[in-house]
């Protein structure tokens, strides 16, 4: 049985347009769309986690709003992630590319039109039904 990686993302918005982040060649899951964030080390909370992994990945300042639900996907390749999304405001710094191949901020009725991560399609499906509620 496989180990479940726990992994944070932000659903960061700005002028009703979210953040979304393609995934580099050189990484895994090469070019497919993610919200941005990474892997719980040992000793954090997911929120310490996210926060964390936003400034080192994009050198962005952001607040937590809410915590949304989380899945777990299995990419059947002795990969499971559990992947727990957070509503995030950016409060600071500027953007940078450290990792990503680029970042776009899309409208919530383009969102689909990406190529996600498996694993963020139910997390997309949620977003789009609270965006309507
Ligand atoms: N940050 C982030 N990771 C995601 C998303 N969806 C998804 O499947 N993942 C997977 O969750 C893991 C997050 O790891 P990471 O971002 O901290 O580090 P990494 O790319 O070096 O991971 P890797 O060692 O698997 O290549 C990756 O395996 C990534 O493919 C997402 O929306 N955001």
């Amino acid at each position: 049985m496989s180990h479940t990686i726990r992994v944070t993302c932000a659903i960061i918005f700005k002028d009703q347009k979210v953040l979304c982040a393609q995934r580099s060649e050189k990484m895994s899951l090469p070019l497919k769309w993610e919200f941005p964030g990474g892997k719980i080390e040992d000793g954090e909370s997911p929120e310490q986690s996210l926060i964390r992994e936003i400034k080192e990945e994009l050198n962005l300042e952001i607040e937590i709003l809410r915590e949304f639900q989380s899945y777990t996907h299995d990419y059947n390749n002795g990969k499971v992630i559990e992947l727990i999304p957070f509503l995030a405001r950016h409060i600071g710094g500027d953007l940078e590319l450290k990792e990503h191949k680029q970042v776009i901020w899309k409208e919530i009725g383009n969102l689909k039109k990406l190529d996600w991560a498996e694993a963020d399609i139910p997390i997309l499906e949620d977003l789009l039904a609270w965006c309507r509620a």
